[in-house]
C-alpha cells in the first residue's frame, strides 16, 4: 500500500501551521527573523542557495523536513541510490546516479558492477570523439567532420540541446553541433540547410529506438546523404546511441558504431548518459568528465547531507509547500543567463514527464496536486513580457532565479564605466526583492502620486522566490544544477506516493496518431473517427489537402 501522506500526523501539523502562516507577509518574517538572509541558505557544491524569501516561518521548514521524513524520503533515496526497482510499474532500478560515479567506484546491481559498464561506453565514446575532433574520423569523401547533427526526441534531445548552448564557451575543436527533434519537416530541412553532407555526421539518438519522430527524421537524413554521397557513406556518416542494438542494426547503423546505455537510465534523466554523446562531440571528453563531475557532486550531497540542508530535499519540499497547500500550479525558473535559454524547457520534460501522475504507486488516486507546472525564459527578457503578471498579477507564482557570479562574455555599459553582466545581475537581485517586499501604498502617495493611481503602482511583493548562485556556468556547475532539479523531483515523487520514473500518459496519444495518419492521407479511407469533434476536423484537413471524397 502506498503511504497517503495526507493521512499521517506529519502532514496535519504542516496544514495547521500553514493555516496559521500563510497570510503572513515576507516583510513580517525578515522583520521578525532579521538573519534569515543569512541562514536560510545552502551551500551544495559551488551553489550557493538562498530560500529565505518563502513564505514560511522556520517552524513551517521544520514541519516539510518532518513530513519528508514521516514519507520515507531517507529510505527511497537509499533504495534507489542502491539500485532497488524504484520503478515500481516498469519493474526498473533506477540509476541515473550512477552514470556520474567515479571511474573505480563500485555499484552491484542484480550481481553485476555497473560502474564498470557505464566506464566503458564513456570510454568508448571518448575515443569515438577523439577521433571525430582530431579529424582521424574522415567521412567517405575524406573530409574531416564539422557537424554533428543529433536526431532525437525528448530525453534524448532536450538535454543534448539545452547543454550545447549553455556549455557554447567550450565548444573548441572545429565540430559544431545541431539538433533535430520535431516530426515536422521543418525542422529537419531548417537545420540541414547549409550543410555539406561529406562533413555532417548523424546521431541518432534514441533509448528504444521505436519512437516515431526519430526513425522518420533518420530515414529522411540517411535519404540526404544517400542522395549526395552513395549507399556506401552511411557507415562513416550515422551513428546511433541507443538500448536496442537489434533495431539499430536494423536501421543499417553497424553496432560497431553504436553506443549504448540501459533501461536502468530514464529518457529525462539520460543526459549523462550515452544520449550525451553530441555534446561530448563539441566539448571534448575531459569537459564531460568534469560535467558528470559536478552532477556527482550534488548527489553526494543529496545522498549524505542530513535533510535540514539538504538543498534538493529543502527546494523539493518547498515546491510541494506551494502546489499542496496554497494551490500554486506553476513554477517559474528565471536564469539570468541567456546561454540557459533551453533551461527550463529542459525541466518541463524533467519535472512534468516525472510527476505529472494521479495515482500512486499502488494504482490509488493521489491526495494532493502532482506535478508543478515549470516554465520560463531568461532574465532579462522575461522582465518585459510576464513579469507584470508575477509582480501584481492574482496568482501565487514562485520562482527559482539563477544567477553567476562570472559572465561568459561580458560588454561595456553605455557610458563605457560599467559591465553588462553587472547590470544584469543586479536586475535579478533587484526582482527578488522587489517581488519579495513590495511597496507599499503609503510609500507611494509619499512619493506624490496621484491618489487615483496609488492603486495601480502598488507593489504588494510578498512573491516568494529561490536564489541559486554559482561562480560561472563550467561542464561543472551545469551537471550541479540538473542533479539539484533531478532530486527535488525525486523528493517531491516520493510525498505524492508516485512513480516519478515512469510516462505512461504519453502511450495513447502515440498510438491514436498512428491510426488518424492513413484517414488523413488516403483518399479512400472512412473520415470517421467517432466523435464529431475530430471527424470535422479532419475533414476540414483532408477538403484542404484535395483529399475530400
Ligand atoms: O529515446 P526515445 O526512446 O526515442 O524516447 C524519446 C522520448 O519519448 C518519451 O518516451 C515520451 O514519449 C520520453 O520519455 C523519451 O525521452
Amino acid at each position: 500500500m502506498s503511504l497517503d501522506i495526507t493521512a499521517t500526523s506529519a502532514w496535519q501539523k504542516l496544514r495547521a501551521h500553514h493555516g496559521l502562516v500563510s497570510d503572513r507577509h515576507l516583510r513580517e518574517f525578515f522583520a521578525e527573523d532579521p538573519e534569515r538572509g543569512r541562514e536560510l541558505t545552502v551551500t551544495a557544491a559551488d551553489l550557493y542557495i538562498d530560500y529565505s524569501k518563502h513564505r514560511m516561518d522556520r517552524e513551517a521548514l521544520r514541519l516539510l523536513v518532518e513530513v519528508a521524513r514521516a514519507a520515507g524520503v531517507e529510505e527511497r533515496r537509499d533504495a534507489m541510490l542502491r539500485g532497488d526497482h524504484v520503478n515500481t510499474s516498469e519493474n526498473r532500478a533506477v540509476l541515473h546516479t550512477a552514470l556520474r560515479l567515479p571511474r573505480g567506484a563500485s555499484l552491484i546491481v542484480d550481481g553485476h558492477n555497473v560502474v564498470a559498464d557505464v566506464h566503458a561506453v564513456l570510454d568508448r565514446m571518448g575515443e569515438f570523439t577523439d577521433r571525430l575532433r582530431s579529424g582521424q574520423w574522415r567521412g567517405a569523401t575524406g573530409k574531416r567532420i564539422t557537424t554533428v547533427v543529433n536526431l532525437g526526441i525528448g530525453g534524448s534531445d532536450l538535454g543534448p540541446v539545452m547543454a550545447f548552448r549553455a556549455l557554447r564557451h567550450y565548444v573548441d575543436s572545429g565540430v559544431t553541433a545541431r539538433f533535430v527533434s520535431n516530426i515536422d519537416p521543418a525542422d529537419l530541412v531548417g537545420k540541414l540547410a547549409g550543410l555539406d553532407p561529406a562533413t555532417t555526421l548523424f546521431i541518432v539518438a534514441s533509448k528504444t529506438f521505436t519512437t516515431l519522430e526519430t526513425l522518420t527524421n533518420a530515414t529522411a537524413a540517411r535519404r540526404w546523404l544517400v542522395d549526395a554521397l552513395g549507399e556506401d557513406a552511411v557507415a562513416g556518416h550515422f551513428v546511433a546511441v541507443s538500448t536496442n542494438a537489434e533495431r539499430v542494426a536494423e536501421f543499417g547503423i553497424d553496432p560497431a558504431n553504436m553506443f549504448g546505455f540501459w533501461d536502468w537510465v530514464g529518457g529525462r534523466y539520460s543526459v549523462d548518459s550515452a544520449v550525451g554523446l553530441s555534446l561530448m562531440c563539441v566539448i571534448g571528453r575531459e569537459a564531460f568528465g568534469e560535467f558528470l563531475a559536478g552532477f556527482h557532486a550534488i548527489d553526494r550531497h543529496f545522498a549524505e547531507r542530513p535533510l535540514e540542508s539538504n538543498a534538493p530535499v529543502l527546494l523539493g519540499m518547498i515546491g510541494l509547500w506551494y502546489s499542496s497547500l496554497f494551490g500554486a500550479d506553476s513554477r517559474a525558473v528565471l536564469p539570468y543567463s541567456n546561454d540557459l535559454g533551453r533551461f527550463a524547457a529542459y525541466l518541463q520534460q524533467l519535472t512534468m514527464e516525472s510527476n505529472g501522475k494521479s495515482v500512486r504507486a499502488d494504482g490509488s488516486p493521489v491526495s494532493m496536486p502532482t506535478g508543478e507546472i515549470f516554465w520560463g525564459e531568461p532574465g532579462t527578457n522575461g522582465q518585459h513580457a510576464f513579469y507584470q503578471l508575477l509582480h501584481q498579477g492574482t496568482r501565487l507564482v514562485p520562482a527559482d532565479f539563477i544567477g553567476f557570479a562570472e559572465p561568459t562574455d561580458d560588454l561595456a555599459t553605455i557610458d563605457g564605466a560599467g559591465s553588462m553582466h553587472d547590470v544584469l545581475m543586479s536586475n535579478l537581485f533587484a526582482q527578488t526583492k522587489v517581488l519579495a517586499f513590495g511597496k507599499t501604498a503609503e510609500e507611494i502617495a509619499a512619493e506624490g502620486t496621484a491618489p487615483e493611481l496609488v492603486p495601480h503602482k502598488v507593489m504588494p511583493g510578498n512573491r516568494p522566490s529561490t536564489t541559486i548562485l554559482a561562480p560561472k556556468i563550467t561542464p561543472s556547475v551545469l551537471g550541479q544544477l540538473i542533479a539539484l532539479y533531478e532530486h527535488q523531483v525525486f523528493v517531491e515523487g516520493v510525498v505524492f506516493g508516485i512513480d516519478s520514473f515512469d510516462q505512461w500518459g504519453v502511450e495513447l496519444g502515440k498510438v491514436q496518431a498512428l491510426e488518424l495518419e492513413p484517414i488523413l492521407t488516403e483518399p479512400q479511407a472512412p473520415a470517421r473517427q467517432g466523435d464529431s469533434s475530430t471527424d470535422t476536423l479532419v475533414r476540414w484537413y483532408r477538403h484542404r489537402r484535395g483529399r475530400l471524397v
